[in-house]
């Protein structure tokens, strides 16, 4: 799971080490949920270069939440398998305060463009998405309380809302409802991957929900976010999306409730992996449903 590798041998210069601390392929889907916001807003198209820095800031802004992530985190990291090999964690970058004068800078030019070439509301949920995954979630929430997913999957509603006001600041029906299935969709994603990987998170004191209540008792929650997660993707129906979106929805979402009632039948580390895999798969059908429905 882990995409961070070793340094580019032949420069000694941790080029891909560094852009493992970025998280960029989750980047690239969180930029994906705010294009999909974006799509399903009514406002006038962006032109072009508008496009481009939407794009460039949301991308922009989560990579420099998820390298704050990795600095913050590179006390625990070194303790759970998934995340011992990260760049901050073996040392292989040197965890300076420099670092933070990058992913503040960063995250200011981002936030900065999107106030510029777009509006101020693009520019707050841009900032919002990544405030509530560096601070709400990593500092405040993840070692406190199992309910850090619950307020710390905000961020994927705020990349929603991102792309939704950066056509139109009225945010209209279709992208608020997408940004509450973004909110609901989140905490099942990630408990499933915390039930396969619960003693990491033991070792490491983090009170995820399995640690918490046990993989079983996580399992049976997962089913029951899963089944209201599912029934609230159809809402996006009610406000104009039509039949291309409502197939999307339903595969995606019969794919997910699946595997969420095959992992709380019988509940071990491949069951989880698979249901976390098809919480990427129904977010993908789902946006992508939405992106195409509402350009036709
Ligand atoms: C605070 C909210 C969230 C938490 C705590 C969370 C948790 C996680 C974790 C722990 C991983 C495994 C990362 C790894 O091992 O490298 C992961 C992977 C992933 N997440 Fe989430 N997630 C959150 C929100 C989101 C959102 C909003 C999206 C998309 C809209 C998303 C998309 C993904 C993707 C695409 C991957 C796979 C990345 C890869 O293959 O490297 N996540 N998530
Ligand atoms: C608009 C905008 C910029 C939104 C940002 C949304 C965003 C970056 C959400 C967090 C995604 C994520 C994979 C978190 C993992 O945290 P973790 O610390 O639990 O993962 P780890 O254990 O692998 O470090």
């Amino acid at each position: 799971m882990e995409s961070t590798l070793p340094p580019n041998k032949s420069t000694g210069f941790p080029f891909r080490a560094i852009m493992g601390v970025f998280k960029l392929r989750i980047g690239v889907v969180i930029t994906f949920t705010a294009l999909a916001g974006l799509s399903v807003s009514a406002g006038p198209s962006l032109s072009l270069a508008q496009l481009i820095i939407l794009t460039l800031a949301v991308l922009v802004s989560s990579a420099s939440a998820g390298a704050f992530n990795q600095y913050y985190e590179h006390d625990i990291d070194p303790l759970m398998s998934r995340t011992s090999k990260r760049p901050f964690a073996t040392g292989e970058i040197k965890h300076g305060p420099i670092w933070l004068l990058i992913i503040f800078g960063l995250m200011a030019l981002s936030v900065a463009a999107a106030w510029l070439a777009l509006n101020a509301w693009a520019a707050m949920f841009t900032f919002l998405g990544a405030f509530f995954y560096a601070i709400v979630y990593t500092v405040w929430l993840k070692r406190r309380t199992w309910l850090n997913i619950v307020f710390g999957g905000l961020a994927g509603s705020w990349a929603v809302l991102a792309g939704a006001t950066a056509a139109d600041p009225q945010v209209g029906a279709v992208p608020l409802a997408l940004a509450f299935v973004l909110f609901l969709w989140t905490p099942p994603h990630f408990w499933s991957l915390a039930i396969a990987f619960r003693e990491d998170y033991a070792a490491a004191g983090v009170p995820m929900l399995p640690v918490v209540v046990g993989d079983k008792r996580a399992a049976q929650t997962i089913f029951a976010s899963t089944l209201a997660l599912v029934a609230a993707s159809f809402l996006p129906l009610a406000f104009g999306l039509g039949a291309i979106y409502f197939a999307g929805a339903a595969v995606g979402g019969a794919l997910f409730i699946q595997k969420a009632w095959r992992l709380m039948r019988n509940t071990n580390r491949e069951t989880a992996m698979t249901c976390f895999h098809a919480s990427l798969a129904q977010l993908t059908l789902v946006l992508t449903a939405a992106i195409i429905d509402a350009r036709f």
